[in-house]
């Protein structure tokens, strides 16, 4: 095979409910993740050793200059992963095209580390070996990062561990996203820290997180208002500690008539839903002109996850 390319979206967290901090160093989640159509795209072609090229995606106006080029790209180590489960050597060049923003809290690394793992998995597919399955690469990505189970998924799914456990939700229909993004990323395991030294600050021990119910019947019916109003995220308050500037970023969407809105993940990205896609072309246009974000961008969702096309 000469050349495999896979697009892979980027998530917003429906609910993020943070729990206490393990002896591992991670918190325990219930982790409510939505795929949404802001795809970034993996080619896998066989090469003498492994490389990585980044660029941005045609189009968009991702900075790609934060992403590392050697092997401590997290492509680079789903390939070295897949490799390593092939008995194989991930002779491998792989160029990563980026729509989902950098640091941003939308899983754009993890997107790229699912990506590699379904591309490798194709282009290294012959009948000397077993075929991995998604299930295996479900696996081999839990141990690259939290967040790369759900990207070779996609759809809608609550995740629970460190949010490595995955369980599809069901959905109804199509929600309309708007994503106002920002200049400079946020650090996920500085937001975490940040979490936990406020609920110290405040003397509230973490406790451990539910499913909303009101969440999961708003997703099953499809009622994009009631959604609107149950997304939640436990670490927003520690985004917004560490990068204060969002408050006026998430007050213009409500004021502009977003449904819902929050940061998304662990920041800086902001997420507003909207009723109808309609809807969500007027509120990308207000909030572009209301100047509070780096660049504003509509997508869509549940999408499907890591996809050869
Ligand atoms: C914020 C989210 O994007 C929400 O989906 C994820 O929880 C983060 O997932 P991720 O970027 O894949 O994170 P990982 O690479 O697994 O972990 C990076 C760091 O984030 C923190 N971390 C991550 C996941 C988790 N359940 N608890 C944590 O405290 C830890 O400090 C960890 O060292
Ligand atoms: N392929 C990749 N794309 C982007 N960043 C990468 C990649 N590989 C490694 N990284 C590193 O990971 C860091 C976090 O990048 P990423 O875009 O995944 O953040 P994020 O979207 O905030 O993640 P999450 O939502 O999972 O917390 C970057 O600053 C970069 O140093």
């Amino acid at each position: 095979m000469s050349a495999v390319t896979v697009r892979v979206p980027a998530k917003v967290n429906l609910q993020l409910g943070v729990g206490p901090l393990r002896d591992d160093g991670y918190h325990d989640l219930v982790n409510v993740f939505h795929a949404v159509s802001l795809f970034d795209e993996v080619t896998a072609r066989p090469a003498e050793r492994l490389e990585i090229r980044v660029e941005a995606a045609p189009h968009s106006r991702v900075a790609v200059g934060g992403v590392p080029t050697g092997g401590d790209n997290l492509a680079a180590k789903a390939a070295r992963a897949v490799a390593a489960r092939l008995g194989t050597e991930p002779r491998v060049a792989l160029r990563i095209r980026k729509a989902i923003p950098v640091a941003g809290g939308m899983a754009g690394g993890s997107a790229d580390a699912a990506a590699a793992l379904v591309a490798c998995a194709r282009l290294w597919d012959d009948r000397e070996r077993p075929a991995l399955s998604r299930d295996d690469l479900v696996e081999i990505g839990a141990d690259l990062g939290s967040d790369v189970p759900f990207a070779v998924l996609g759809g809608t799914a609550v995740g629970t561990g460190r949010g490595e456990r995955l369980t599809p939700a069901l959905t109804r229909g199509v929600f309309h996203w708007v994503f106002a993004t920002a200049d400079g990323g946020l650090s996920t395991p500085a937001v975490y820290g940040e979490c936990d030294r406020i609920r110290l600050a405040e003397g509230r021990p973490p406790e451990r997180a539910e499913v909303s119910e009101a969440l999961m019947t708003a997703l099953a019916t499809g009622d994009a208002k009631a959604l609107g109003a149950a997304l939640t995220n436990d670490l927003q308050p520690a985004a917004l500690s560490l990068r204060p500037s969002l408050r006026r970023t998430l007050d213009a969407g409500r004021d502009l008539g977003a449904i819902g809105a929050l940061v998304s993940g662990s920041g800086p990205t902001c997420a507003f839903l909207a009723e109808t896609d309609e809807d969500a072309a007027g509120l990308a246009e207000a909030l572009d002109g209301a100047g509070v974000a780096a660049q504003v961008v509509r997508a869509s969702g549940p999408v499907p996850g890591a996809t050869v096309i």
